[in-house]
């Protein structure tokens, strides 16, 4: 079994990449400066030069909410590039299994929760990701449809917030759980003692840790297709990846306080964007054929933390000036 990871230097593909090498599969993978996944001309010929079983499209343009908000066009652009290239190539080059990674921001912004499956284009998209939630809808779609027409095994998973060991944790650019353990990080390093949060702290999320994320990618490309197709009626579509519970973003921001071991102030910034008020996914589907997480979000976040310390910190202070 020889599988390419896309991505296999990113959060997931790298969670993805360590489950396949455990089981002994034969894991491909191209670093972004080998394969530009945004080159039709260069995807094309590495499908040609490198046969492979099955596809793991964990690779995409990612980022927080500040991220999405600022440049639209780039994450778009490289997303439809992206999942166009890496499809529509597969498929080409007699690839039969292929497994999508989209998001929980493909769900209208005020849908019912928690997110179902079929609330799928059923309205309004939360602005500040639209361009991002645009082409991950389109990655479904296309895997959709190239199911339908040519009878491919192109499966999608839509995973909620994740994180987790080779997360980014860019101060700006990157998702809420990151971004607030460098800030708390840093105050208590620097003996700061007021921590702004972004937004009013009242959006909730839900928290995955990747390895959760990992084992349930593995566990949908795994599932034979007769029961795939049974639970993504009617239109083959996909699935949902939670956690199964929420939290709002004052009380991550304690969490996360408790475990950096802060105990200054917490302030919230008004003049940032909360975003989506809500976006619980409904998981029962996945659930109901086995699945479940199993890592509790405190001992994630404070296992994060620890991998925060021993590779982004220590990185840093070994660095050369
Ligand atoms: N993180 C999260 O909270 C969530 C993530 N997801 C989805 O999960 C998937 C993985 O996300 P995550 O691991 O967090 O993201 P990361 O940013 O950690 O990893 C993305 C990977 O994609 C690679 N990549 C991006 N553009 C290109 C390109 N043009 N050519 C080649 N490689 C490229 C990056 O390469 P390089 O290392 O060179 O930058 C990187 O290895 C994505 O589809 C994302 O949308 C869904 C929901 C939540
Ligand atoms: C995974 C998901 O990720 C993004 O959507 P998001 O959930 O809104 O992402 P986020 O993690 O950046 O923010 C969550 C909440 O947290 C608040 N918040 C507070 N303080 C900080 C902060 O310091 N940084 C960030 N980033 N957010 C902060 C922030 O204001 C918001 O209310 C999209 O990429 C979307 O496309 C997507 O798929």
């Amino acid at each position: 079994m020889r599988v390419f990871v896309a991505g296999h230097r990113g959060m997931v593909g790298g969670a993805i990449t360590r489950k396949l090498t455990e089981r002994g599969v034969d894991v491909v993978t191209r670093t972004r400066t080998q394969l530009d996944l945004t080159s039709q001309d260069a995807v094309k010929a590495f499908f040609a030069a490198e046969p492979v079983d099955a596809v793991v499209l964990a690779a995409a343009k990612v980022g927080g909410i500040h991220a999405n908000n600022t440049y639209p066009a780039d994450f778009i652009y490289e997303n439809l590039m992206i999942e166009c290239n890496v499809i529509h190539q597969a498929f080409a080059a007699g690839v039969g299994k292929l497994l999508f990674l989209g998001s929980s921001c493909i769900y209208p912004r005020a849908v019912a929760q928690p997110m179902r499956e079929d609330a799928l284009l059923t309205g309004i998209l939360e602005p500040t990701n639209e361009p991002y939630a645009v082409a991950k809808i389109a990655g479904i779609k296309l895997c959709e449809s190239y199911n339908r027409q040519y009878g491919t095994d192109y499966r999608s998973v839509m995973p909620t917030n994740l994180y987790g060991p080779g997360d980014n944790f860019h101060p700006e650019n990157s998702h809420v759980m990151p971004a607030l353990i460098r800030r708390f990080h840093e105050a208590v390093r620097d003996g700061v003692k007021q921590v702004a949060i972004w937004g009013s702290g009242t959006p909730r999320r839900e928290f995955l840790h990747v390895d959760d994320m990992a084992q349930a990618s593995l566990f949908v490309l795994d599932l034979p297709l007769e029961v795939y197709e049974a639970n993504t009626q009617p239109m083959l579509s996909h699935i949902n990846v939670g956690y199964g519970e929420d939290v709002t973003i004052r009380e991550l921001a304690e969490l996360v306080a408790r475990v950096t071991g802060f105990t200054g102030e917490i302030v919230f910034d008004a003049s940032k964007p909360d975003g989506t008020m809500r976006k619980l996914m409904d998981s029962s589907r996945l659930e109901a054929m086995g699945w479940k997480p199993s890592v509790v979000l405190e001992q994630g976040v404070a296992e994060t933390y620890q991998w925060f310390l021993d590779n982004v910190v220590q990185e840093r202070s070994v660095a050369p000036a």
